[in-house]
């Protein structure tokens, strides 16, 4: 078993166990009342028009790296972000590998206006009416963790709440599968999950492969204003920065001079 595929064994027993805790129709009802998700892809696209579109992650610890920041503040970071010209959130709720939580997200969205992707493992569209119960505007795809007909419910159940759907690829097999699904938001991933190599080129070689009329997004292991610049030179204007950026003291500063004009 690779390390995704455990991941989201893992993810299986968890989800199995909410569902005991928390019915359907109450989290229907949940979703249901809150108001419009807030545009996520939306202000990806506008950022990018004249700049860069930045997914800022709030991410405390990772698999490969163990814990990145010792004072993790979800809410003191989202405003950080925001305020260094972050276009969006990303907040991993994933607890037994990235020591994440959903208050994380409910914290970080509470703090400012931005939209928020909740990042953890879908393994089963329950998932998205909890992320919607708790305020995400967006989900995350990973193409690797599933067939084509749990992909496919998934992103069905998340465009039924308005939500924006982030599908992520890491070669050119699964790019070829994200053909499949309605949303044209794609993140290469040049993490490869499997064994936590990271490599910038893997943006580069499959961002002119995207379908048509996609918005691109380079995702993992980018730490500067060269590393963005570098991936805009094939086409790919929107990133989606964890590590790098929760490593600085100062977060805002930090933001700026990664994207900032
Ligand atoms: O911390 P980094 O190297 O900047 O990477 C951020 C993000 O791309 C990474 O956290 C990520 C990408 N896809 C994922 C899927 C699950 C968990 C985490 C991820």
């Amino acid at each position: 078993m690779n390390k995704l595929e455990e991941i989201c064994a893992t993810k299986r027993d968890e989800v199995a166990a909410r569902k005991q805790d928390r019915s359907l129709a109450d989290l229907e009802a949940n979703a249901r009342d809150r108001s419009a998700p807030r545009g996520f892809r939306s202000a990806l696209a506008r950022a990018q028009h004249s700049g860069f579109g930045l997914i800022a992650e709030i991410k405390k610890a990772s698999p490969s790296k163990g814990l990145i920041r010792e004072d993790f503040q979800p809410a003191a970071h989202a405003r950080a972000y925001a305020a260094g010209g972050a276009a969006c959130l990303s907040v991993l709720t994933d607890a037994p590998y990235f020591q994440g939580h959903e208050d994380y997200l409910v914290e970080a969205r509470n703090a400012c206006d931005l939209a928020v992707l909740r990042k953890d493992f879908m393994v089963d569209p329950w998932q998205v009416v909890e992320s919607r119960a708790l305020g995400a505007d967006a989900i995350l795809i990973i193409v690797a963790a599933l067939d084509d007909g749990a992909m496919t419910e998934i992103e069905s159940a998340a465009i039924d709440y308005g939500m924006d759907v982030l599908v992520e690829v890491h070669d050119q097999a699964e790019m070829e599968r994200a053909f499949s699904l309605q949303s044209r938001l794609i993140g290469v991933n040049n993490r490869d999950l499997r064994s936590f190599a990271t490599d910038l080129a893997t943006t580069e070689r499959l961002a002119p492969l995207a379908p048509e009329g996609s918005l691109l997004v380079g995702e993992s292991g980018i730490a500067t204003r060269a590393d963005c610049e570098r991936l805009a030179r094939s086409g790919v204007r929107s990133f989606l920065v964890g590590e790098s950026l929760m490593r600085h003291v100062d977060v805002e500063a930090a933001t700026r001079a990664l994207i900032g004009t």
